[in-house]
């Protein structure tokens, strides 16, 4: 095949891993396992790590530039690759590159959606037709938030994350502090002094203001960078944590006073500018045809 008939396929172009906000987090109880039950929104915003494929004539499974760090096997995209490959028998191989953008351990979902990105894509390219359903269970097996980027809407959701419903929030700018840290999740999750018994809610009553996240009180304790960026934040927005951290980030109405806030910030901090958006970047190149 030419370059331009794979460039057509989809083979060498950047496919776009977007990001998630949880714009509140309640766990509500504790499995057999351990992972926790939770009530949480999930809101995509137009920050993406990009990812392109290419195909590799050995069968193998291979990443072109390795992030500091992760070893390749471990890595989501190739995790995730491999399970495609050992669910449907496919014998291809590719070449992934990752340009990374997202912040690594932010609550931004990084990871996990790189992870839903090649899932999607691949299962487009090496045309092995699985459905959305099948995606998200295949994607729970790589981690809790990965089946939310393979849906590719805001979402409410429960369960471990994996129960998902639809919902429409307002179109807002977003301005995402990065403190100097990385929270490690598990570590949260594991904490003594976390909330496991918030009552749950229902949509209504987060949209009527009730938007905390729980573990917030603790990862501000263990993580003091944290609390000092929701305390800067605070004078421009109502400043939140994503997931379990690092992450903050407040909404705004008014992109002028997102921005005012974004370059106010900038001096001290890390920090991105992005805008809401209702349907995953990714989903939108994808467009409607068949996963
Ligand atoms: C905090 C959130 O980001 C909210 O969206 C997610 O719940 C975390 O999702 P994730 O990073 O994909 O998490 P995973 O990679 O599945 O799990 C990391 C670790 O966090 C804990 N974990 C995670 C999710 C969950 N609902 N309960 C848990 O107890 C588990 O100990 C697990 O070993
Ligand atoms: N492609 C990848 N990109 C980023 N991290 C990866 C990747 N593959 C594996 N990882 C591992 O996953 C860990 C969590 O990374 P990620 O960026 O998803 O964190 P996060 O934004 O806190 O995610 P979440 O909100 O889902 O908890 C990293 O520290 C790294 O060890």
């Amino acid at each position: 095949m030419t370059e331009s008939q794979l460039n057509s396929m989809g083979w060498g172009e950047k496919w776009p891993a977007p990001a998630k906000l949880n714009l509140m987090l309640r766990i509500t109880g504790r499995r057999q396992d351990g992972y926790h039950l939770l009530q949480t929104v999930f809101r995509f915003i137009d920050l993406c790590d990009l990812i392109s494929f290419d195909p590799a004539v050995d069968g193998a499974v291979r990443l072109r530039n390795p992030i500091p760090g992760v070893p390749e096997s471990e890595d989501l995209t190739v995790r995730a690759a491999n399970l495609l490959k050992q669910y449907t028998g496919c014998t291809e191989g590719v070449w992934i590159e990752i340009d990374k953008n997202l912040p690594m351990g932010g609550g931004l979902g990084g990871g996990s959606s790189d992870a839903a990105t090649t899932l999607l894509v691949l299962n487009r390219l090496w045309g092995l037709g699985l459905s959305l359903d099948i995606l998200m269970e295949l994607g729970l097996r790589l981690g809790a938030d990965v089946p939310v980027f393979v849906f590719g809407r805001n979402a409410w959701a429960e369960g471990v994350g994996e129960k998902l419903t639809e919902v429409s929030v307002p179109d807002r700018w977003v301005v995402v502090i990065k403190p100097d840290c990385h929270v490690n999740t598990r570590q949260i999750f594991l904490a003594d002094g976390l909330t496991r018994n918030s009552k749950p809610i229902r949509m209504t009553d987060f949209l009527a203001g009730d938007a905390r996240n729980d573990c917030l009180p603790i990862v501000g304790e263990l993580y003091p960078p944290i609390t000092k960026a929701i305390e800067a934040l605070s004078r421009f927005g109502e400043a939140k944590l994503t997931g379990t951290g690092a992450c903050v980030f407040a909404e705004f109405d008014s992109e002028d006073l997102a921005r005012h806030a974004f370059l106010e910030l900038s001096e001290d901090w890390q920090v991105y500018f992005a805008k809401g958006v209702d349907k995953s970047p990714l989903h939108a190149k994808l467009g409607q045809g068949t996963f």
